[in-house]
């Protein structure tokens, strides 16, 4: 009899962005199932409490927290090389570092404009190529990219946001193309509105009031409802897939966007 395989444990991952919202849930989920996280972000005051909480657990995979501005390739380079020295290899590749503004188009500086495509876009291309180096020259590996529900469909005021979006979406099919005799798959999340801090901000959504998972109709999710798709995504299970943008949005409806308005009713 078939048994499911959704398992990462012993794995290695590296995970950029985590020491919040998505990213975070996606290397506490990862752990918890016993990968170890190489995990980063701008400032390691915020990450290092990240991985405080992971290795106090006996029951995960430990966690590696590194001080990495992903814009800049020999700052990710270092990310690589110090995940390497301390578990040995790379398995697994999450780039979910991103963020933007929301802005009309005419009202984006051409330094507005380069540093949303590079926030989101270049970063990806730094951490797929360097990592996906290690991944060639061993015995290949996964990697999952973050898209937006933006990179798939216009939103007003997010025109550079949703042009480095929807080419990493191209991108990863490329790349599922180009390094599949290498043994790496590579398969891209584009979500809907979660509820994170970066979203909180800038919205000013309360947490406390956020619909439960079990509501089937939400315009809104739960970080863990990214991660989850991740664990799939990095898993065996989905060893047949490979270049696919996997949407998570709950209902389809017009306009299910975050410059839209939020539409949570
Ligand atoms: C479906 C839901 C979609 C959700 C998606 C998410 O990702 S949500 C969660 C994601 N979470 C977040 O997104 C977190 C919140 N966002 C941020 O931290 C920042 O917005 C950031 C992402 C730009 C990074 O900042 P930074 O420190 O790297 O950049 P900086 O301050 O140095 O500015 C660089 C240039 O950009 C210009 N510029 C900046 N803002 C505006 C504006 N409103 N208007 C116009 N322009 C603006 C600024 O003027 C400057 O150009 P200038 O003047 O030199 O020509
Ligand atoms: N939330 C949403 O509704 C949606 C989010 N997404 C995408 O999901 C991803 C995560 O979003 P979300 O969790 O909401 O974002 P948050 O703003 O809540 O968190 C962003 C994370 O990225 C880190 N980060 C930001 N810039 C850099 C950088 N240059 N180098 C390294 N780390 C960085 C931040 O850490 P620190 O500040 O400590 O450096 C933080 O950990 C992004 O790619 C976003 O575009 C896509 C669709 C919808």
């Amino acid at each position: 009899m078939h048994e499911s395989d959704y398992g990462v444990a012993e794995k290695t991952a590296i995970v950029t962005g985590a020491s919040q919202g998505i990213g975070r849930a996606i290397a506490e989920t990862l752990a918890a199932s016993g990968a170890n996280v190489a995990i980063c972000s701008r400032s390691m005051d915020r990450i290092g409490p990240v991985a405080e909480g992971i290795n106090d657990d006996e029951d995960t995979g430990e966690a590696l927290a590194v001080e990495c501005n992903v814009r800049e390739r020999e700052q990710v380079q270092q990310l690589i090389d110090e995940t390497v020295e301390t578990f040995g290899d790379i398995d697994i590749l999450v780039t979910n570092a991103g963020g933007e503004f929301v802005a009309p188009f005419e009202d984006i500086s051409a330094n507005g404009w380069e540093t949303i495509l590079d926030l989101n876009l270049t970063s990806t291309v730094h951490c797929a190529q360097l990592a996906g180096e290690v991944m060639r020259e061993g015995d290949g590996g996964v990697i999952i990219t973050l898209s937006s529900v933006n990179g798939q469909h216009a939103a007003p005021g997010e025109s550079h946001y949703g042009a480095a979006k929807a080419a990493i979406i191209r991108l990863t099919e490329t790349l599922a193309v180009e390094w599949a005799d290498d043994g790496v798959r590579i398969n891209c999340v584009a979500p809907g509105l979660i509820q994170t801090p970066g979203v909180a901000e800038t919205l000013g959504i309360d947490s406390e009031s956020m619909p439960p998972r079990e509501k089937t109709d939400r315009r809104i999710g739960h970080p863990e409802e990214i991660a989850d798709v991740v664990q799939f995504l990095s898993s065996p299970a989905a060893s047949f897939m490979t270049g696919e943008t996997v949407t998570v949005k709950g209902v389809p409806r017009a306009g299910n966007s975050m410059s839209q308005g939020l539409g949570l009713e």
